[in-house]
């Protein structure tokens, strides 16, 4: 129900625009449209839209607008724009690209159930295993901080969706793993393919046509880390040795509903690779950047490390029960996450049919962007809002008692990250431990000079710190050797288990 409504109400302002390419000349690259867009905002206020070439765009640069419009009229903007390179990674019929309707309904019921807050609680044993391998490989290698980052983050995910056990670095899973990094960049880059899907005949040497390529190098491998895993699991399943798992879960109940078909499969295997490409990135990010945000702010360290030492002592590794007595930390977590959005303009939602809001028209099909940025970076919401300072979230009078609501981090209404519970207790379990055991300081050069760092981000759809210099070593001999103590427990408990 598509509508031009022009006579009677205005649109919302824009920045302005030429006449048929609209403003396909003043958009920004990917890597720095959150800033242009929060500079805009400035100008043209929270509710902004655009057009590239005909095609609509409103911005969203507040949490009361994102939540008037996607929160509490979610049953119309809650649909995804077409992400014409992704579909022609055959990813459709994933959750995040699916339109809501019943195969949107049934995935997101699974992903739901599965990553539920009072289900995450059973994940604790793993997030505990793989946050000692983390430690224990920061002693040995802590040059390698980013990598074992990401293998601390994919490990928890490995285990919990395929009940797959990483146990080094040279698991073939997780090197397979590695090879999505590259393809999720590029996937979020644009393309002709969106200004029209004739461009999908190019021949690939056409100028521009560089996704010809991609698509063709990239597609055996999504289609191998999607397969792969999954079959694994039911070979598992056959011989009675599958530990539980999403995949094992949903295998079962497929089949007691009725025989199992390869459609079937194939909706596990989405499934669980839906949560794998959610849940592996996104929350090694945030744990990377809190490396660089202790860099940075070594006040900020000492005073999560002051309260670690009060409330839990040097006699053991702090866990989950000591969360609530661990207010500091608690607000450092909130402030990673703010400071620098991991998902710095969220994913992109669709209006389904025209709408009115603020006395202005917005027509259907407009793709809606939330400009988490800009919210992130509010001065009526955030005091100094560009420094970091974790102890504006403490409550007054001690701190600020500012509030960073779960959605602007997370996102909205019906598309809310389902993540959002395990992702919260994977950093949070990485960063207390992390601040328990080392200190993180300036590396320094070959003259012994400490090296000031300049943290620079790669930004796509999600915002990672690119490679910096830093020292990270342990507070304490007993620190270190604590963890090789619980580690190496730990290992010989698994071997027993196997
Ligand atoms: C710090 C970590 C994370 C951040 C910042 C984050 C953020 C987001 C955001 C902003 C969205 C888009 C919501 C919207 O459309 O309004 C999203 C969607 C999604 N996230 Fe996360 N996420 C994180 C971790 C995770 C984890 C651990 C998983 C899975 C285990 C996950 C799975 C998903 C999925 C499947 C969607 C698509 C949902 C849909 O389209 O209905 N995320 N996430």
């Amino acid at each position: 129900r598509y509508g031009r409504n022009r006579s009677t109400l205005p649109y919302p302002p824009g920045p302005p625009a030429d006449p048929v390419i609209g403003h396909l000349r003043t958009m920004p690259p990917n890597a720095t449209a959150h800033h242009v867009f929060h500079d805009w905002s400035q100008r043209y206020g929270d509710v902004m839209y655009l057009e590239v070439l005909r095609k609509p765009l409103l911005i969203l640069s507040s949490e009361e607008a994102a939540s008037d419009l996607l929160d509490k009229h979610g049953a119309i903007y809650s649909d995804r724009p077409s992400f014409p390179l992704a579909e022609r990674l055959g990813w459709t019929k994933l959750l995040g690209f699916l339109s809501p309707g019943s195969e949107f309904r049934e995935a997101r019921k699974a992903l739901q159930l599965f990553l539920d807050k009072n289900k995450v609680a059973d994940y604790k044993d793993a997030l505990d295993k793989a946050s000692l391998v983390l430690l224990h490989d920061l002693l040995q290698d802590p040059k390698d901080m980013d990598h074992l980052v990401h293998f601390y983050t994919s490990t928890v995910i490995m285990d919990i969706t395929y009940g797959h056990h990483m146990r080094s670095k040279d698991d073939g899973i997780f090197r397979m793993v590695l090879r999505l990094i590259p393809i999720f960049k590029e996937c979020t880059r644009p393309s002709l393919l969106d200004l029209s899907p004739i461009f999908q005949w190019l021949p690939s040497w056409f100028p521009g046509a560089w996704y010809q390529n991609f698509i063709k190098d990239a597609k055996p491998i999504l289609q191998l880390v999607m397969q792969y895993p999954v079959s694994l699991v039911q070979k598992e399943m056959k011989l009675g040795t599958a530990r539980p798992s999403f995949v094992s879960e949903q295998l079962q109940a497929f089949s007691q509903e009725s025989a199992t078909t390869a459609e079937h499969v194939h909706e596990v295997e989405r499934r669980a690779f839906q949560i794998m490409s959610g849940g592996t990135e996104t929350t090694w990010h945030s744990v990377t950047q809190f490396f660089a945000c202790m860099l940075l702010h070594p006040d900020a360290q000492r005073r999560a490390q002051e309260e670690i030492d009060r409330v839990v002592g040097s006699g053991r590794l702090p866990d989950f029960t000591d969360r609530d007595a661990l207010p500091y930390v608690e607000c450092v977590l909130k402030e990673v996450l703010r400071w620098k959005p991991i998902v710095p303009l969220g994913m992109p939602h669709k209006l389904r049919e025209d709408h009115t809001y603020r006395g202005m028209f917005i027509p259907g099909g407009t793709t809606v962007i939330t400009n988490t940025t800009a919210m992130c970076l509010d001065e009526r919401k955030f005091h100094d809002a560009h420094l970091f300072k974790p102890e504006r979230f403490l409550p007054k009078p001690d701190g600020a008692g500012e509030v960073l609501p779960a959605n602007v981090v997370y996102g909205w209404g019906r598309r809310i990250c389902p993540g959002r519970f395990l992702a919260d207790n994977a950093a949070w379990l990485a960063m207390v431990r992390i601040l328990a055991v080392f200190v993180i300081t300036k590396a320094k050069d070959a003259h012994g000079q400490e090296m000031e760092p300049d943290i620079k981000f790669s930004v796509a759809l999600t915002s990672h710190p690119l490679p910096f210099p830093c020292d990270i070593r342990p507070r304490s001999e007993r620190a270190a050797a604590l963890v090789k103590e619980v580690y190496d427990l730990a290992q010989a408990a698994d071997v027993l288990a196997a």
